[in-house]
């Protein structure tokens, strides 16, 4: 059975790469030029450079194409996602749509998952999320993420049909923790890149990881996610790997902002937009969410870091 990936974009064309070996994969870009010179050179220079796609990869602007498949991967940014799901709700009807954003809509405040309930009631929601680079997976390097559906029976056709000897899927039944997870960790990678490139050193950071992670667990469980699911893959794995790694956008971004330097603002960071919106959540719902509100005000340019340091350390004392 074929799939389709909406967006190449570097994930979106990882993902390709990586499905290649199960089988034929369409890849949709809405750039039509971009989709040409794909189709010229067998590369995304643009987006993922050095990687050839298989020929099995077939690369297009058709909507109609890639709308076609029963499976449909969608790899686009997560503040692009309900602008993309609302112009195509009526070919979405009845598909399994497999959401690959890391965010929450700034407008809705709504995860993916539950965007793909509110515009396409009768489509099939579900999240692959989890630790993984790009340019990783494209490489064939081994790679352990979550498939989260609420509706198991689909999750294990999911997890049969996407899994690969490479790229390792576990299933789940809690969206809402595994999207909650994947969003939370760029806000708190953000954070992560402030505190490395202020020169706060690395304890610093791990007492932030720790502490982000707890605000994420308690915001996704107030939204009736597993605390399990924030300790797997889609939640911690990918919290480790994004606050540690270079290769993350949303690290970067931060260590920009703590240097006080400007960031190519053309690079996808999911987390700054999902700062606003977990900010917004957090005091609409009255959560305890400190480090998610000084990264939201830091992206606003609304506070300097030593500010939102001393904020953070004159809170009062507590027990951990
Ligand atoms: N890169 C990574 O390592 C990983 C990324 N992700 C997630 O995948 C998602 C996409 O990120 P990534 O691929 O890296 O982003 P990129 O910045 O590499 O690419 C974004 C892609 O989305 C396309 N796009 C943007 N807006 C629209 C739209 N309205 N309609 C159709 N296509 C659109 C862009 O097209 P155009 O070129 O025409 O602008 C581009 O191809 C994010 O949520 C990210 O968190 C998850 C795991 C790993
Ligand atoms: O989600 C990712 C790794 O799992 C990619 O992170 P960045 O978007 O920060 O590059």
């Amino acid at each position: 059975m074929s799939i389709s990936i909406i967006g190449a974009g570097a994930f979106g064309t990882a993902l390709a790469v990586a499905l290649a070996q199960n089988g034929p994969v369409t890849l949709w870009a809405r750039d039509a030029d971009h989709v040409r010179e794909m189709q010229k050179t067998g590369r995304n220079s643009q987006r993922l450079a050095g990687v050839a796609l298989p020929e099995n990869v077939s690369v297009t602007a058709e909507i109609g194409r890639a709308l076609a498949p029963d499976v449909i991967l969608l790899a686009i940014p997560m503040q692009q996602t309900a602008g993309f799901l609302e112009q195509h709700r009526t070919a979405l009807a009845g598909k399994l749509l497999v959401s690959c954003s890391k965010g929450i809509d700034l407008a809705t405040l709504r995860g993916p998952t539950a965007l793909i309930e509110e515009i396409c009631p009768k489509a099939t929601p579900a999240i692959l999320t989890g630790p993984s680079f790009a340019a990783d997976i494209a490489r064939g390097l081994p790679t352990a993420l979550t498939l989260a559906c609420a509706n198991g029976e689909a999750g294990s056709a999911l997890q049969a049909q996407l899994s690969t000897p490479v790229l390792r899927l576990y299933r789940s039944t809690d969206p809402k923790g595994a999207e909650l997870g994947g969003a939370l960790k760029n806000v708190i990678a953000i954070a992560a890149g402030v505190v490395i490139g202020a020169g706060l050193g690395d304890s610093a950071r791990a007492a932030l990881i720790t502490r982000g992670f707890a605000e994420m667990t308690r915001l996704a469980e107030r939204f009736g996610g597993k605390a399990e699911t924030l300790a797997g893959l889609s939640g911690l794995g990918d919290l480790v790997l994004t606050c540690t790694s270079e290769q993350s956008r949303n690290f970067r971004f931060g260590a920009t902002l703590g240097r006080g330097e400007i960031f190519d603002p053309s690079i996808t960071v999911e987390g700054a937009a999902t700062a606003k919106a977990v900010s917004a959540i957090a005091l609409k719902h009255a959560i305890e969410m400190p480090i998610a509100h000084m990264v939201s005000a830091l992206v606003d340019q609304k506070i300097t870091v030593d500010a939102a340091v001393s904020a953070l350390m004159s809170r009062p004392l507590k027990e951990e």
